[in-house]
């Protein structure tokens, strides 16, 4: 950082995010970098600092014109917004981890900058301690990509981890996730795929010029995830991944996915263990780029926040190419088919959910299982009604090609 004094922050929130942020700089006292005020929200919680660091009081912080940066990391969207709308009407520099927050409010988070001169990055908000947004945004500016897809949350991918390689139950390996700080306050976020949902959104801006709104994004968890399903991805020599994923087809038109996912020791993502992410990027010209790193957890995503500070202090912002250059925005592909397996003890559901080429796998009391295929529309509809009733939608293929009919395994397979 090349600034001649010392930058002063003020930082909301020191959990793992805000106190990773503040480590980084007392191991590296030669950054010309300083917390100055750190504003939380419980006044019972012990610290690791003495009191005098902290306030309660956000607009302590947002009212100090001292402050070169504000840095965000608080776990409450709503509060988030409120903390860096208020701080964008005032012309500041800020940087957020919070991705439900920005993929919620992005088109009114550019129109405030756009309109009061403020300047928002949210480098972390995205695969924790890899650089993929401005990579999308800056390596991919001109490059059309095709498609762009992975791993994007590190506490899934971190309990699928614990449950394949160590056969932990998933109770135990979610607690994990949350006792090392990669879960969300509320873990539900992750579980669900919603989390993964949020970073698609932010990525499909930079990537596609799409600002997505996440309710037009399906979204199914791995806490959908049982037994059986876990003997189908066997009898099929995968593993499960989440996998979040946004490709255009021929026709320029856009499908975005977040679903648990079949991956085969061939494909890339077959690599990404533990709470690391990767993320694949196709690119017109570039061709696959597979993109690995811790995507949670205290250090990492801190030196994602201090490379947002450092790219402020240089002037940097986003200037979200592709969003210029597209003058209307893609629609989504609705009649796409995927090829899935879905396993649900509401039979009714399979029904409207229109498949076609059933292969029956299981019927076994009330639940059935079967793998067939679904159109992208039918699971923006139902996704609601699959997650109320605890049925897995489960793509069988990262790749959503092969509709061809592929028996699991001659015990699984009943009738065709
Ligand atoms: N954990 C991770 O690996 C990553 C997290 N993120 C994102 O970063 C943000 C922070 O996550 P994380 O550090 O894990 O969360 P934690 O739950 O560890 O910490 C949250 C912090 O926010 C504070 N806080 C909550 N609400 C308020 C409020 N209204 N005003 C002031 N402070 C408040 C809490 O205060 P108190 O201490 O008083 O409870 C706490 O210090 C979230 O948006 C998360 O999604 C992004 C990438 C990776
Ligand atoms: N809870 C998130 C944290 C980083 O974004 C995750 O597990 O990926």
């Amino acid at each position: 950082m090349d600034t001649n004094r010392i930058l002063k922050i003020g930082l909301f929130g020191f959990g793992c995010v805000g106190q990773g942020l503040y480590d980084i700089l007392q191991k590296q006292p030669n950054l010309p970098a300083q917390v100055v005020k750190i504003c939380v929200k419980d006044p019972l919680k012990e610290r690791s600092l003495p009191a005098n660091h902290f306030t309660f009081d956000a607009q302590e912080l947002l009212n100090d014109d001292n402050l070169d940066i504000l840095v965000e990391a608080i776990s409450d969207a709503h509060d988030a917004y409120d903390i860096v709308t208020t701080a964008l009407r005032q012309g500041k520099r800020v940087v957020t981890a919070n991705k439900k927050m920005v993929a919620h409010h992005l088109e009114k988070l550019l129109q405030l900058q756009a309109e009061y001169g403020g300047l928002l990055l949210y480098e972390a908000a995205v695969a924790g301690g890899i650089p993929i947004v401005r990579t999308v945004e800056e390596f991919f500016g001109q490059e059309p990509v095709s498609r762009i897809s992975g791993i994007l949350n590190g506490s899934s991918n971190y309990i699928l981890s614990q449950i394949f390689k160590e056969q932990k139950p998933y109770a135990e390996a979610l607690q994990e996730a949350q006792d090392k700080g990669f879960a969300e306050l509320d873990p539900w976020l992750d579980v669900s795929g919603a989390d993964s949902r949020h970073k698609l959104c932010i990525l499909s801006a930079h990537a596609f010029g799409r600002v997505l709104s996440p309710e037009e994004v399906p979204f199914i968890g791995i806490n959908a995830l049982s037994q059986p399903d876990w003997e189908f991805a066997r009898c099929r020599g995968a593993v499960i991944k989440l996998v979040a994923s946004l490709h255009k087809t021929e026709e320029g038109k856009l499908v975005p996915l977040v679903l648990p996912t079949l991956v085969q020791p061939t494909d890339d993502l077959t690599t990404v263990e533990q709470e690391f992410n990767g993320i694949v990027v196709e690119g017109a010209y570039t061709g696959l780029q597979l993109f690995k790193g811790k995507g949670a957890g205290g250090l990492p995503t801190g030196a994602a926040v201090l490379s947002d500070i450092a790219g402020l202090l240089k002037g940097y912002q986003y200037q979200y190419p592709k969003l210029q250059q597209n003058q209307e925005a893609a629609e989504l592909d609705k009649g796409f088919e995927l090829e899935i397996y879905v396993r649900t003890e509401n039979a009714s559901l399979l029904g409207v959910l229109g498949l076609t080429k059933i292969i029956m796998l299981q019927r076994q009391s009330e639940t059935i299982s079967l793998v067939g295929n679904v159109t992208l529309g039918a699971l923006v509809k139902y996704q609601e009604k699959l997650r109320e009733t605890g049925s897995l939608v489960m793509a069988t293929s990262v790749h959503y090609t092969g509709h061809e009919k592929k028996i699991a395994s001659p015990e699984l397979a009943e009738a065709i």
